[in-house]
């Protein structure tokens, strides 16, 4: 059983609160405030209810241009909160552990990028994640840990597993929204139709052989360089350039996974056209019309490919999005994305899973989803039937 804030009494308790704040950044600072939104709930709820609050949080990955302070968070948590928020350059040192026993009760400090030490970025199990220094230092400061961080919860680092190994734990308000939708897909209406796009193919694919294989899917759809790949394993001749970019991607492998899917299952669908770029316009071909040789990958799907796909979207009792159907953020080819996510929006029950995803629905200004997770990698391993090491380490 997972406790949640239901069960917390939050009076003058030092709360260690683990978000996912992990964003796009720009030169000036954030870039998109919307996984620091999706916090303000539980941030907020528990500042109400009197706690202290010591917020821990990752962004970028170690040596990654966007790898960097969190300074830039906390001004921004500052002003969605009505409540402060200061921010500490000290993650679990003497100076952190003395700036969460200043806090007062509903006040929060943000402190530093756990990731800037080096534990954070590995995978422990949870008794070892314990031992950390991370966890170490800062138990000491904390009476009860609360986990919001969803997006991250499919990595086993120690400040998302290890903590509740010493402090009674607790999921915040966007981790128990999050699970009790996507781990509860199999009770949604049917057809139930997965529209998959987008760039990660071997998560993609993965979620697709799981879904066809639980029988939870009446209808995969494949789009984005997904589908790119699902047509190449379908024997089409895509043109050169789709190849060659396939093939530098280092997709061969997932070519023969998707192969088998597609002998084994006729639930499982490919697009019939796409959109290449010649002369700096969108040009659109029938799949079996591809020249050989093309000096443009295929970037989004084509027309004939929306109708017939829009067809099956406006049928579904329940539609699962992730990835676009196409390089969205050049307007040449966000037609498909915006189509198809427009039909799928309108379905009685539609789930958004991934963060260019997400990113594509307010870029296109789509709305009317069920269900917008704030996860990529976390909500494909849900829906994939993967448990996740962060909820398990809740887990009583
Ligand atoms: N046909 C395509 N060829 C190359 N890239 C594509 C294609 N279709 C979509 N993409 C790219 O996929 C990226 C998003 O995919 P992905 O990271 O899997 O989504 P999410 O973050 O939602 O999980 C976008 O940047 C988009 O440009
Ligand atoms: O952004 C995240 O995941 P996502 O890109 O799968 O949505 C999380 O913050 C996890 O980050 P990570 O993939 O660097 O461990």
């Amino acid at each position: 059983m997972i406790r949640t804030l239901d069960d917390l009494d939050c009076e003058g308790v030092a709360v260690g609160v683990r978000i996912d704040i992990n964003s796009p950044l720009s030169e000036t600072g954030l870039a998109d405030d919307a996984r620091l939104r999706a916090h303000v709930e539980t941030l907020s709820e528990l500042l109400e209810r009197g706690a202290r609050v010591a917020i821990l949080a990752h962004q970028g990955r170690p040596g990654d241009d966007d790898f960097s302070t969190l300074a830039a968070h906390a001004d921004r948590l500052d002003e969605l909160l009505s409540f402060s928020v200061d921010y500490c350059d000290a993650t679990f040192s003497a100076a952190a552990r003395e700036r969460v026993a200043e806090l007062e009760d509903g006040e929060a400090v943000l402190l530093e990028n756990t990731r800037f030490y080096a534990e954070e970025y590995m995978e422990f199990d949870p008794e070892r994640a314990a031992d950390t220094h991370l966890v170490e230092g800062l138990v000491p400061a904390l009476d009860v840990y609360v986990n919001d961080a969803f997006a991250a919860a499919h990595r086993s680092q120690p400040s998302l597993v290890g903590f509740p190994q010493r402090l009674p734990g607790y999921a915040g308000r966007v981790m128990e929204r999050e699970l009790d939708v996507l781990a509860a897909i199999e009770d949604t209406p049917q057809p139930r139709v997965y529209l998959l796009g987008g760039a990660k193919v071997g998560d993609s694919i993965g979620v697709a052989r799981s879904v066809l294989e639980r029988g939870l899917a009446d209808t995969v759809l494949t789009a984005g360089l997904v589908g790119n790949v699902c047509l190449l394993a379908s024997g089409a001749e895509l043109g050169t350039a789709s190849a060659e970019f396939v093939y530098d991607q280092g997709y061969w492998d997932e070519i023969d996974r998707a192969g088998e899917l597609l002998d084994a299952h006729d639930e499982l669908r490919v697009p019939m056209d796409v959109a290449i770029e010649r002369n700096g316009e969108r040009h659109e071909i029938p799949v079996a019309e591809l020249p050989q040789e093309t000096e443009t990958p295929a970037m989004d799907v084509g027309s004939e490919t929306v109708a017939a796909y829009s067809e099956i979207l406006e049928d579904a009792g329940t539609v699962i999005l992730n990835g676009p159907a196409g390089v969205f953020e050049e307007e040449t080819f966000a037609h498909g994305t915006r189509e198809l996510y427009s039909t799928a929006s309108e379905a009685d029950h539609s789930i958004v899973g991934g963060g260019d995803t997400a990113a594509a629905i307010r870029r296109l200004g789509i709305d009317g989803f069920s269900h917008v997770s704030t996860g990529g990698g976390a909500s494909l391993a849900l829906l994939a039937g993967d448990s996740l090491p962060a909820v398990e380490a809740l887990d009583e």
